[in-house]
């Protein structure tokens, strides 16, 4: 008979749900599951609920505790029957931008901001999502009895009934929670409803079960995204993560609550207690999808392009600001394509400059986390997009530290998996699993290589000309 104890891990991310059934002695993935969300940064909560059901069909039997990772900063809101009063704004909506510049100043700049809750609100943010509701649909606030993030949502479809719970990690996402006190900050949800103030979901401590399931599966707290990511990776000191999914992100685990007043690292908690300093472009894998589509190949005919061009795309500059940006605080910024001549474009500049300008925002990421309490030695490689050979071929000279590929897995999902698997436990530690498997080192290329350092530089001097533009068009 077999005595596996299986646990298993929802990645509720922007593109799709994944869900793996894991090993919880050994995390090894025993199977797993796709479905796809529909596209747009406004979304009805039920289809995260539809892609869950359609994903996990089947594939739970036998499965003793399950974990929902999410992706961050979605807005839920519940009215006093827990129905949802509105689709849910995502972390990639910029109508809020407004409205968090308002808060900014309302509460006295950006360094009061990150003094309260590590992190200064730019459009993503819950908090500012809030206000935009709050100023433009009134009577939609005033229904509002409780606000939840995607995860806390699913999590509490799951269990069926009682009270919704979050965790610290997601909960440090919202603007109105403090990381360092590990405590909400009711007069910032006030101040961002104008007075109003729903109900928040309890936040639980890394290891404390949610609950159970009507069919008796122990059910987690669950987390973030990019936190469940970081439980999976069991992040060494000197690892940083670069993450290319819908988003680009750039983090590392410290022991110490960062608050970067400039507003380019999130002071974000991460899953076990500890801090999740991080970085995050709007626009990652979907700048490669848009570029393929635009020169008519498919993503194996883009990395056959990137790797026919010379590092440096013959001096075209693409920054890839496809659906404005986050970081740098961009949202009305578009997309441009600089430097060109009769001589450099051809579709094989145009698709390495793709793939340098995603990469060199995350580059100009990297630096910024590493004046937050990380001092990266290596880039580990993840998300969708890592997949890329153009992707690998870049990565090592924009970076210019190491990277490495893990094995392709479903690092977030797997996290959620290992959360449930310590919740199961109840011991003091996360189980120790081996899930990141073989690792792919990609040739240092030079580290700090003469091309890499004119790629950087050209990257960041088109990006401070914009910055500068957009904040004209501003005042
Ligand atoms: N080989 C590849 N080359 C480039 N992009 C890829 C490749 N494989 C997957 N992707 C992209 O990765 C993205 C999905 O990554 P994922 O990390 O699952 O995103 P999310 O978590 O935001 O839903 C999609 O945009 C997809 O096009
Ligand atoms: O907003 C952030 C991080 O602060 C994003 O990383 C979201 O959590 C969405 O993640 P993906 O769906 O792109 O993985």
């Amino acid at each position: 008979m077999d005595t596996t104890t299986l646990v298993a891990g929802v990645d509720s991310s922007t593109q799709s749900t994944k869900i793996v059934v894991c090993d919880a002695a050994t995390g090894r993935v025993v199977r797993q599951a796709r479905a796809d969300h529909p596209d747009g940064t406004e979304v009805d909560p039920e289809h995260w609920w539809a892609a869950f059901t359609r994903a996990s069909s089947g594939l739970l039997d036998g499965v003793a505790a399950i974990g929902v990772a999410g992706q961050q900063h979605g807005m839920v809101t519940l009215d006093e029957s827990g129905a949802v009063v509105r689709p849910a704004l995502l972390w990639n909506d910029t109508r809020s931008a407004g409205a968090a510049e308002d808060l900014v100043a309302d509460l006295g700049g950006p360094a009061e901001w990150a003094d309260a809750t590590g992190s200064v609100p730019v459009a993503s943010f819950t908090v500012t999502k809030l206000r935009w509701l709050a100023d433009n649909e009134p009577e939609a606030a005033d229904r509002v009895a409780r606000v939840l993030l995607p995860h806390d949502w699913l999590t509490w479809r799951l269990l069926g009934s009682g009270d919704p719970v979050t965790d610290r990690g997601d909960a440090s996402g919202t603007g109105y929670f403090s990381p360092g006190k590990n405590a909400y900050r009711g007069d910032l949800l006030r101040l961002a409803m104008r007075g109003r103030e729903p109900a928040l979901p309890a936040v639980l401590g890394p290891a404390e079960p949610a609950g159970h399931t009507d069919g008796g599966m122990l059910v987690s707290a669950g987390t973030g995204d990019n936190m469940a990511a970081a439980l999976a990776l069991e992040l060494a000191e000197g690892d940083v993560v670069v993450s290319l999914g819908t988003s680009g992100t750039v983090f590392g685990v410290s022991a110490t609550a960062p608050a970067d007043a400039s507003g380019v690292v999130a002071g974000f908690a991460d899953a076990t207690g500890r801090f999740l300093p991080l970085a995050c472009t709007l626009n990652a894998a979907r700048v490669l999808t848009a570029t393929a589509e635009l020169l008519g190949v498919d993503l194996a005919g883009l990395d056959q392009l990137v790797q026919t061009a010379e590092p440096g795309a013959a001096g075209l500059t693409l920054l890839p600001y496809l659906d404005g940006e986050r970081t740098p605080n961009l949202p009305g910024a578009t997309g441009s394509l600089l430097g060109l001549r009769r001589d450099n474009l051809t579709p094989a500049n145009v698709a390495r400059a793709a793939v340098e300008g995603m990469l060199c925002g995350l580059a100009a990421g990297l630096d910024a986390v590493r004046d937050h309490g990380i001092t990266p030695r290596r880039v580990l490689l993840t998300g969708g997009a890592a997949q890329s050979a153009g992707v690998r071929a870049v990565a090592p000279i924009v970076f210019g530290v190491p990277v490495v590929v893990p094995e392709p897995a479903e690092y977030v999902a797997i996290g959620a998996a290992r959360q449930a698997a310590w919740a199961l436990s109840g011991g003091p530690r996360p189980p120790v699993w081996q899930t990141r498997g073989a690792e792919k080192v990609l040739p240092p290329d030079e580290l700090n290589s003469r091309v890499g350092q004119e790629v950087r530089q050209r990257h960041d001097a088109a990006r401070t000309r914009v910055h500068a533009e957009e904040l004209r068009k501003d005042s």
